[in-house]
This record gives C-alpha cells, structure tokens and sequence, in this order.
C-alpha cells in the first residue's frame, strides 16, 4: 500500500511538470509575441511592457521553481485534498481547477497552522521530499485522531522533515523555508497588518527567514501595487545580503532589490569606512539641522560690497540690498537648487532698480522717467552681464550634494569641536555613513531642473526631427519604387504612407517608452523612488539618519523591520524601536517576536548565553529547538595560526562550510595558515572555509564555527559569533578568556 502512495504522488509530480512545461513553451513563446512591434501609441506600448514584464515574470518563475515546485499536500475531513507547492498551477480545464496550491493562498493556510488540537477541517497533512522530479520521501502527519487510514509514513513527532532541514549541511546560501514554516513564523508573514512590523528575536529564531517570506506574501497578496513599486531588502553588507539573495528568486519573486545602506545613493559607491565614532557622529538626528545650516551658509551676503560693472558705470551691490534677495527666496521655504530660479529674480530687480533710479530719474522732481519697455530692457541686459551671474553664483550657488557633503566633511561647521575632529576628512572615498548625509543634502538641495527640462526637449525635438527623416525618406523611397511600377495603384501611395502608420513624435515617444527595465532596476538607479515595501534586516544598528533615507524611500510606511537588541554592535545605533518609529509613525506599528532558535542547538547556546548575561544577569536566550549531543570545546594555545589550521582540519565536514572568526588584525597570520582561504575583500561564503570578522559573521551561519581570541570582541559582537553555529563551535585563545565565558561552568563545554 505504501509503495502504491509514493506511485501516485510520483504521478501527480509527473503531471505536474507536464503542464508547468507546457506553460514554459507557452509564455516562452507569447513573451517573443509581446516583444514585437506593437500598434501606434502610448497605451500600447505601456500594455505591451507590461505584458514583457508578467510573462518574463512568469518565465522566471518557473525556471527558479523547478525541481521543487511541490512540497506538501493537505487531505481535508470533508473530502478531497490539495497539494501545495512555491507557485500556483492550473488544469488545462475549462474551469482552470488549481492543480498546485499557491503556498500563500488561503487554502494552504492550515498546512502550516493545524495541529491535533485544532485540525483546521484537515485529516492528514504530508510533507513531500523531491529531487528534481522525482519523489523521494513522505511524511505524514494524522491530524484526525479518529481517523484509522494509515498511509506507512506517518511520522509519529511531526518535525522529521523540520529537523532534516536544520540539521542539513549548509551551502553559504540561504534557503527557503516554505515545507516547514512554523505557526509563530506563519502568523507574521501574514500578519494583515500593512503599516511597520516589527519583528524581534534573539539569535536563529528566523526573523531573516520570515521577513523574506513575508515579502514573498506582501508581493503576492498585493501584486498589483507592489510589483510596481517593488521591495527594497536592506542588509548590514554585502555578504550578507549575498547570503540570502537567492531566497526571493526560489519563491518566483524578482521585484525586489537588496542594498545596504552604503548603496541607497545612486551614483555613489561607498568604499571607505568610518571610525566607530566618527559612523555616531554623522548618523546622529541632529545632523539634519546642521547641513541645513551649511547649506544656509552658502547663502551669503556680500563682504561689504560687490562692485558690478554696468553700461560703463558701476553698480554696488551691498549686504542690505542682498539680504533682503535672500530674505524673501527663504520666504519660500524652497530647496535651494530649486529656490534659487527666486534669487535671481529678486537680485536682478533689485539691480534693475539701481539702474533705473541712476539713469531714469527726473532731476527737478525726482520722478521716473522710463516707461515699462524701458525698464525691461534694463532688466534683459543685466541678464546678459556676466558679473551679475558672477555675483549670483557667489551668493547663491548652485550646489551639488556631493559639493556640499565634501566641503562640510573637509570643515564641519556648527558641531562641538570634538565631533567636528572626528568626521574632518579631505580626501578618501565615501562611507556608508555619508550616505544618508549625502541623501539629506539631496532634499536640502533639491534639483534646479531648468537646464535639465530643457535639454530633455531639445533631445525630444532632435529625436522627432531624426524620426520625421526617416519616415520622410522611407516615404520617398517606397514611392520611388511604386512610381518605377507600370501600374500605379491608386490607393499605393496611401497605403504606404509612413505617416499614417506612425507619425514622428509618436516614434519619437516609443523611443522613451522603450525602457524594459524592472521596477527594481528603475529603482536602483532613482533616488526618489517610493518603494512598495522595505525590509530592514539587522534593523538595530541603524542611525538616525539612516532612518531618515529609509522612511523618504517608503512615504507608505509599509515596512518590516528585524532585529535583535542584544546583537546590536553599532555606536549611535537608535536602541529602542519606539524611538526609531515615533518621529514617523507615533505608536502606529506592531511589535512581533519569535522565541524558539533554529540554528544554534542548546549545547552552544548554553555556552554563548553567558556573554548577554554577564550585563543582564535575567536574561533569557531564545530556546534552542534541539540538541545535538556535542558539547562546543575550548582550547588555548601559545601558537594560535597552527591552532586554527589544525582545528580547521580536524572539524571541517565533508560537506557543508566551517568558518574562523576572528578580529581583523589576526586575518592576515591565519589566512596565511588556512589553505584556500582569502583575507580581505568581500568574503565567499560559498567556499568550504570562510575567514570573518565579527561584523561580518552577521546573520551569517555555518555548520562549524571557531571564534579565535574572544577577549578581543566586544560583548555583542561576541554573542553574535558565538551563535552562527548548526552543529559545531570551537573557542581558541592565547590571550586570557573574557570575563563573561569564564563564568561558564566547566560541565558546560567539552572535556579536554
Ligand atoms: N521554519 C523553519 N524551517 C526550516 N528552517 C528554519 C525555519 N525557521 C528558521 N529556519 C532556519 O534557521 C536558521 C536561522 O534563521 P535566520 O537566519 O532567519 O534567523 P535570524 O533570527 O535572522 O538569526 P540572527 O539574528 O542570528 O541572524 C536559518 O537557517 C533558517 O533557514
């Protein structure tokens, strides 16, 4: 019987990519359709990307799923059952039965809800295990106690396939966790909630994995709204997000964008980096205050006078004339890019004035003399006089963000001299931390768009001009061709008419509609984007105005937000999440938490637990979902780049990846010890033997893990590397031990 019900979930499998392959071919087939020149106008085309966009959506889709594209079934009490998969697929029926359940849709809800307990209409719930289209395992669950139907693969704890997946070897990738979503972890990704969601937990608790996967539902529940928009992941670097870049693309999903905060200004790579200190300073709130001083700066006044040479006489313009240009453009409250079309206004009628009392003035009755046409005339040459512009351009200038960033980094003005010591710089590239400063100045500035406008329409003019040659001349040459013919058809010369098919400004309009970029390239490139949605993972390190950036990029509020306060490493990092949100939201968001550990097994989190706990001794670590027999060891040694070599040969799995982490100026001696092993740069995780530092281990896990040196790690920092662990950790040391895993009780790590 048993083998007769792996046969008939083989034939299902069978089925299914039957279809899924038919559907492959069909939108391979209708996304070369859609490509195709469409008809005239702006709809058309707009419908025609569209249609690019969905069915290479699709496409992808099917490609990213294949090989796991079913993975659970549901039987239900009243009859009937459902198989359930990363996408949803449909019959070939009229009726377009669902032949994959959508693991997002409601009906697949009480696979990952129903227990004993509450049965949710459910009498069996079975897990599926395949290798590329073949099944390999079952596991069932009898969710119906009064049912006696016995399939020969129940699995009588229910978590086989869970703790298959925990305990599986890693691959420097992070996977998805659809088969095996807990109810905790479900009740968040479908949290109805659309504001910001918090979601708290300490370490391996899955707040990674179920922020991802709530993505993955936000996408699906509001496809039309967030396909456009697209999700933006932000994650602490690129490693990182690296690591789990791949989960999206496994669920179908590609209309998101992952960045760290180092790469949320377009144009700017961040290479350089910033002394703890110096990262506090400029993430701190009053920063937005300060540059909107700077800018404010450069909005001067003249020092005493500035002399203008005019129609051979000189104009002096002096501090109070100025000020009051500037009064009134500040008046306005605009940007100062965009302020300063104003100034220049108000500067050349305060200059044309000048002028027209010298020149026009009665001298009996001191009257004006000049008539209106007179005084803009006046007003027009002073307009084409280099030293007015010499002047606007002194007293407000038209600055770039970088301009402004660059000059306040080489002086900080209005900041304690302490502060201002610690971010002076003249030279060097930028860092993530002037990042958000540089997107402040952006909104101080904002972009005096005139030139801009205007080139765009002479571009537009040139490209209709271009468009309208060229139909001239294939107009032309098909006439030329017909008139060669003896008969001339009567109607020919209409029929061929270029223009009536496609005039040259609509050729010139699909020229700029030809954009077959995604929602999320468009995104990266725009700094003003406004996104659907934004992940924030490691969400407790952010500063201030880093918030700032995010909260502009996401005007819906739609955000979730992951972190754990006891891994926070950075300094100036907000610390409290009513902080962070009450400038943006009040008290409007929801706080969620997770409490079981899914990585580290208890053994290590004994051990590790310690270091949280020597600063608040009531603290509780998230529990550990399993144990695995094998204590984690510690080891001192005189010569510690031989230690980790050999502890490296000794622990490294035959599959699966082990990773060193140690402070940054033990890399270069351990590196040249580890064969295979690279120091500096960005680390691949996907080689068998990583070299980290704590801020790099991050989020990060690894089947083996050897912290090298702890006492040199700061508390968070080593609590963070103490817990990347799925099976196995390691301590070596030479310098003495932290206070904190000194207190560990010996029973607590291996013998010997
Ligand atoms: N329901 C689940 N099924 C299978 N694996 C799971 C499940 N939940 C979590 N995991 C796994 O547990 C590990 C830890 O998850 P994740 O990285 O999301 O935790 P985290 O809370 O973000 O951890 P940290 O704060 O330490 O970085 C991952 O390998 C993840 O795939």
């Amino acid at each position: 019987m048993s083998n007769q019900e792996l046969r008939n979930e083989q034939e299902f499998i069978d089925r299914l990519y039957a279809r899924v392959d038919v559907l492959r071919g069909r939108a391979a087939e209708s996304l070369a359709g859609a490509l195709a020149p469409v008809g005239r106008g702006r709809q058309a085309l707009l419908e025609r990307d569209v249609a690019v966009a969905e069915r290479s959506g699709l496409l992808a889709a099917l490609d990213a799923v294949d090989g796991s594209l079913c993975f659970g079934r549901i039987d239900l009490t009243a009859g009937g059952h459902h198989h359930i998969g990363r996408i949803g697929i449909r019959a070939d029926d009229p009726e377009l039965t669902p032949l994959l359940v959508d693991w997002r849709a409601p009906v697949a809800r009480p696979f990952y809800l129903a227990t004993g307990h509450t049965p949710m209409g459910l009498r069996r719930r079975r897990h599926l295990t395949t290798e590329g289209r073949e099944v390999t395992a079952l596991h069932d669950e009898i969710l119906d106690l009064d049912d006696t139907e016995r399939t020969g693969y129940e699995d009588p704890s229910g978590d086989a396939v869970l703790l298959a997946a925990l305990n599986s070897a890693r691959t420097g990738r992070m996977g998805d966790i659809v088969q095996t979503i807990q109810a905790e972890q479900d009740r968040i990704i479908r949290a109805p909630h659309r504001g910001v969601l918090v979601v708290e937990g300490g370490p391996g608790t899955g707040k990674t994995a179920v922020a991802l996967h709530r993505a993955a539902y936000l996408l699906y529940e509001h496809r039309e709204l967030l396909a456009k928009r697209a999700v933006l992941i932000v994650g602490p670097n690129p490693a990182f997000l690296g690591y789990i870049g791949e989960v999206l693309p496994a669920l179908g999903e590609t209309g998101v964008l992952l960045a760290t905060q180092g790469e949320l200004y377009p144009g700017i790579r961040a290479t350089g980096t910033d002394t703890p200190r110096a990262a506090a300073v400029k993430g701190r709130a009053d920063l937005a205050d300060v540059l909107a001083k700077a800018v404010a700066d450069r909005q001067s006044l003249p020092d005493p006078v500035i002399a203008i040479e005019h129609d051979r006489d000189l104009l002096l313009l002096d501090a109070g004339l100025a000020r009051v240009a500037r009064d009134r453009t500040r008046a306005l409250g605009l940007p100062h890019n965009v302020a300063r079309e104003h100034f220049e206004g108000h500067l050349l009628n305060t200059l044309t004035d000048m002028v027209a009392e010298r020149i026009g003035t009665d001298p009996y009755d001191g009257s004006n003399l000049l008539d209106p046409s007179d005084i803009t005339q006046i007003r027009d040459e002073l307009g084409e006089n280099p030293g007015v512009w010499a002047a606007i351009d002194q007293l407000w200038p038209v600055l770039t963000p970088q301009r402004l960033i660059t000059d306040f980094l080489a002086d900080p003005a209005h900041l304690p001299d302490g502060d201002a010591a610690a971010i002076r710089r003249t030279a060097g590239a930028w860092t993530p931390a002037d990042v958000p400063l540089l997107d402040e100045a952006a909104e101080l500035l904002g972009e005096d768009d005139r030139a801009e406008r205007a080139a765009a329409e002479a571009d537009r003019q040139q490209r209709i001009a271009f468009a309208q040659g060229v139909l001239d001349v294939s107009y032309a040459s098909r006439t030329y061709e017909f008139e060669d013919k003896e008969e001339l058809d009567d109607d020919a010369s209409e029929v061929l008419s270029a223009h009536d098919i496609m005039d040259a400004e609509r050729m010139a309009e699909r020229q700029e509609e030809d954009d077959h970029r995604s929602a999320a390239e468009r995104a990266a490139a725009d700094r003003t984007w406004a996104f659907g949605h934004i992940i924030v993972d490691e969400a407790q390190e952010l500063s201030p105005m880093a918030w700032r950036l995010l909260m502009r990029r996401c005007p819906t509020r739609s955000l979730t937000l992951v972190g754990d306060p006891a891994q926070t490493s950075q300094e100036g990092a907000v610390g409290s999440w009513a902080k962070i949100l009450e400038p943006y939201v009040q008290d409007r968001w929801e706080h969620t938490r997770l409490a079981v550990n899914y990585r580290t097994p208890a053994e290590i989190m004994d051990v590790a637990a310690a270091v949280p706990r020597a600063g608040d001794p009531g603290f509780e670590p998230p529990k550990s979902i399993r144990a695995t027999g094998v204590r984690p060891w510690l080891r001192a040694a005189d010569d510690l780049p031989a230690a980790v070599a050999r502890a490296v040969a000794e622990e490294r799995p035959a599959e699966g990846r082990v990773a060193v982490i140690a402070p940054r100026e033990l890399h270069a001696p351990l590196a040249r010890r580890l064969e295979g092993v690279r120091e500096g740069g960005e680390p691949d995780l996907t080689l068998p033997v990583v070299l980290l530092d704590p801020r790099q281990a991050k989020g990060l896990e690894f089947d083996v893990v050897l912290v090298v040196e702890p006492a040199r790690f700061g508390a968070s920092d080593l609590y963070v590397a103490l817990t990347r662990a799925t099976q196995r950790l390691g301590v070596l040391h030479r310098d003495p031990l932290p206070a904190a895993l000194r207190e560990v009780p010996a029973g607590e790590w291996a013998e010997g």
